[in-house]
């Protein structure tokens, strides 16, 4: 039997569930039914992906003059909080270039050994696309270096004094880092990526671009009132915005007229605990902790996170960046900290002075 080495590899830059995503969903137990009618709706091409147009501009640059060239594009790093389209955008990289696409993640490498393995059987123009790309085994991390900069492993034969690194040719590629926190990745990693691009959040016009569009691909019928609607729910993310659509269209189907509407998407999403402003259960329970337990704060991340029943690392990447963007929460050194705008939430009144404000 072969061993799992974490990765999977594209032979054809197939988008949607039955390429890449599928066999992901099939390596990872399928547990996620909701993930494959996602993989079925990600755009597949730049001209496809909706908003972000700084980065798709950026990107459109790199492929087009790396083509121009004959040669693999430089390493492209995409950075933003989850939901955004980095994968879509990983994907929709290999699909220009005609190149196959591998994916792996960063905590499926957790020895140098792994990595070495996933490299050495890369093709020529290959895109290697490294999800959570700050969560690699520091071993690995620094093998990639070296094959990010002189496209060579060392591979390690033997054990103890007697071991030697073989250094083995790759051959060019193009890696695709993703991370929720560019702040964790080490500088020497950083530095070796020829272009950053920063995926913000959307803007609720460009997420009802999103929603009709997915509305068309699964044959939905909505109207522009149910499509803003649920644009403005969805914090900023076609993930969610695509989530929130499947869920209006069942209560439009079961207990509506089918079309999803505007009170259709006011219904199902008060039946699904998304409030006016997009928070869901854990944005609410954050709020909550911050405010009723501990008085506005300031109070840590891993105490919120306890009290809220989370780890530490889903509060601070999917909860957070949009509870700070909508200035609900301010980071200080000290710890997190409500604003006014988090108590008005709550329907509370802010204590005087502290707590209000940031540090
Ligand atoms: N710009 C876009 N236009 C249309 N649909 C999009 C866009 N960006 C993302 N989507 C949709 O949102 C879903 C989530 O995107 P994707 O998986 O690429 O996000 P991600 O940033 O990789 O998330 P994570 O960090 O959690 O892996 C995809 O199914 C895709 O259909």
């Amino acid at each position: 039997m072969t061993e799992f080495d974490g990765s999977f590899e594209v032979g054809a830059p197939e988008l949607g569930p039955t390429g890449a995503e599928a066999e992901k969903l099939t390596a990872a137990g399928a547990d996620d039914v909701e993930r494959a009618a996602e993989a079925a709706l990600r755009p597949k091409g730049l001209g496809e992906f909706v908003g972000q147009s700084t980065v798709r501009d950026q990107l459109s640059l790199v492929l087009q003059a790396a083509m121009g060239r004959g040669r693999a594009p430089d390493h492209v790093l995409l950075s933003g909080p989850p939901g955004l389209g980095k994968t879509t955008l990983a994907m929709i990289i290999a699909s220009e270039l005609g190149a196959p696409l591998r994916l792996t993640a960063g905590p499926a490498v957790q020895h140098a050994g792994d990595l070495a393995a996933i490299l050495s059987s890369l093709e020529p123009g290959e895109v290697l696309f490294v999800d959570e790309v700050h969560r690699m085994a520091r071993a690995a991390e620094e093998m990639l270096y070296v094959a990010m900069e002189d496209f060579r492993v060392d591979v390690m034969v033997g054990k103890g004094p007697g071991a030697t690194a073989l250094p083995l040719d790759l051959p060019p590629f193009t890696l695709v880092g993703a991370t929720t926190r560019a702040g964790l990745l080490p500088a020497p990693l950083r530095d070796r990526f020829g272009f950053t691009g920063y995926l913000d959040f959307y803007s609720s016009t460009d997420l009802a671009r999103v929603i009709h569009r997915s509305a068309g691909l699964l044959g939905i019928e909505i109207d522009s009132s149910g499509a803003d609607e649920i644009a403005g729910r969805s914090r900023g993310t076609p993930r969610i915005a695509n989530r929130l659509l499947r869920r209006v269209r069942d209560w439009a189907q079961v207990r509506g007229d089918g079309v999803v509407d505007l009170k259709a998407a006011r219904a199902a999403l008060t039946v699904y605990e998304v409030d006016e402003l997009g928070l869901d259960r854990l944005d609410r329970a954050v709020l909550e902790a911050l405010c009723r337990r501990f008085n506005g704060g300031p109070v840590g991340l891993t105490t919120i996170a306890v009290s809220v029943g989370e780890e530490p690392e889903t509060v601070e990447t999917v909860a957070e960046p949009y509870l700070v963007r909508e200035g609900f929460i301010s980071r200080t050194p000290r710890g997190r900290i409500a604003t006014p705008a988090a108590w008005h939430h709550l329907g509370m009144a802010p204590p005087p002075g502290d707590g209000a404000l940031p540090i």
